[in-house]
């Protein structure tokens, strides 16, 4: 049998090479149904841009070229751009064709469709208590599309990883089965693409797109349809069609159903069908677990006290401490100084709430908040033991975050001196044992922002 032939130019690998890996990347991607026809063919050469693959005979050529030429291309050129094409010659000595396993004749979509980011998978988002329900629902839909929770409405504010885990749920649908046909796009491409098809008659093409060639539709930022009276009629119609057909359909807001203005009742109350799922701001953890896990991916050693000194300061969404950890990192990377806190407070000043003065008011204010007590009972006498206890972090939040003396505290909580001492002294000491205690000051820290 004519073996594995030589590459044309000394920078190029040779073909079998080409083939191993382009064989191997299509592995990967887990599109084995095509790999039983594919591992038939015997690289041969790499001929002007082309790599030339043995095939047994004519009809086994014209299948492999009808059905993964798209798809080896694609490959090819990702592997080496400057191989775009696969060529094909009959060789003697390869099994034929007829005695191939029957394969089932689907079109495969070789490439990821449209506007997904191969980013934005299950395996980079953090899970946490902040987005535990809207995660597992995605991962539902994922594994069962059209089966579980449809539709599936995840809902929250700016930043938090909507986007993230509706293109999760897209690219592990498509890796799994690449045959199934995702239609991903904001609600606003949506529109454009109607109101084009509406002035150009094309919308024959337009409810084949949607409602006959598409298995999985993920919308993105869906509140935009209130807006949109003809366009919310034409989607109305699309859901009931693909709904009605067990098609998944996953959507995201900014605000539940019932709260998007001018979105029609009938949308609203298919909305609510499923399951709605919201993401809610992450904690002080959360955001320490996601500052982690982005600085592994980006290969950044970021030690703990600098993930807490992020966190306590950036607290709006992911969006912001992505942004923080990315400058931090480039910034690492040019000037090559250590990640220490100090370093980050010098490069992230800019993105770093400016640090708001505290005083003991505010911190009786917020302390009363936290535990669910007037701020009238941190200053009585009271001694009722919740009480006291905040009473005493009231006091030692004072102590450590406004430069008031003791006296000076203990004239605001109508008690003596020595009072705001012990009491000082005992929170001091549950910081470091009672991991509960910790966490409230923490959070309380936070929110009064201070270090
Ligand atoms: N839990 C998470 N784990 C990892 N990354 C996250 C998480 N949540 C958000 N992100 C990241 O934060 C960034 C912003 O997230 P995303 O774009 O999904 O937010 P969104 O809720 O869709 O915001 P918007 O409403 O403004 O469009 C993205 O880069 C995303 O990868």
């Amino acid at each position: 049998m004519n073996a594995l032939a030589q590459a044309p130019s000394p920078s190029l690998p040779s073909a079998g090479v080409i083939w191993t890996r382009t064989l191997e990347a299509i592995r990967q991607e887990g599109l084995h149904y095509a790999l039983t026809w594919l591992e038939r063919m015997r690289p041969m050469e790499v001929r002007e841009n082309a790599l030339v693959l043995g095939v047994p005979d004519r009809f086994f050529r014209d299948w492999v070229d009808d059905h993964y030429r798209a798809m080896l291309e694609t490959h090819l050129a990702r592997l080496e751009p400057s191989l775009g094409r696969v060529a094909y010659e009959v060789v003697v000595g390869i099994p034929p064709s007829a005695d191939l396993p029957p394969t089932p004749i689907v079109k495969v979509n070789s490439l990821r469709p449209a506007r997904l980011n191969p980013r934005f998978t299950f395996d980079t988002y953090v899970v946490a208590d902040s987005n535990q329900l809207p995660a597992a629902a995605a991962q539902a839909v994922a594994h069962r599309p059209g089966h579980n929770y449809n539709p599936l409405y995840i809902y929250g504010g700016t930043g938090l990883g909507k986007t993230h885990l509706l293109q999760a749920v897209g690219n592990h649908i498509w890796e799994k089965d690449p045959t199934q046909r995702i239609v991903y796009l904001s609600s606003e491409q949506f529109t454009n693409e109607y109101v084009e098809s509406v002035r150009e008659h094309r919308m024959t093409d337009f409810r084949r797109k949607f409602r006959e060639e598409c298995d999985v539709l993920l919308i993105d930022d869906i509140q935009f349809l209130g807006k949109r009276e003809e366009t919310q009629k034409e989607f109305f119609y699309t859901f009931e069609t693909l709904f009605g057909l067990n098609k998944a359909i996953v959507l995201t807001s900014d605000m539940v159903p019932a709260e998007v203005p001018g979105m029609e009742d009938r949308l609203r109350s298919r909305f609510a069908m499923g399951l709605m799922a919201d993401i809610r701001e992450p904690s002080y953890e959360t955001r320490v677990a996601i500052l982690q896990k982005k600085a592994e991916q980006e290969g950044l050693d970021l030690p703990d006290p600098v993930a807490h000194f992020i966190a306590k300061h950036v607290q709006k969404n992911v969006r912001e401490l992505e942004g923080a950890l990315v400058k931090l990192s480039a910034m690492h990377s040019l000037t090559k100084q250590p990640v220490t806190e100090e370093f980050a407070s010098q490069v992230l000043r800019d993105i770093l709430p400016a640090q708001r003065a505290v005083d003991v008011d505010a911190i009786q204010r917020e302390v009363a908040r936290f535990y669910k007590v007037t701020v009238e009972a941190l200053k009585e006498d009271r001694r009722h033991k919740a009480l006291a206890h905040a009473r005493q972090v009231a006091m030692y939040l004072s102590r450590k975050l406004t430069k008031s003396s003791f006296p000076e505290i203990a004239s605001r909580f109508n008690k003596d001196h020595s009072t705001v001492i012990s009491a000082v002294r005992k929170v001091e000491g549950l910081r470091e044992t009672d991991a509960a205690v910790h966490r409230d000051l923490s959070e309380l820290e936070t929110k009064l922002g201070g270090m």
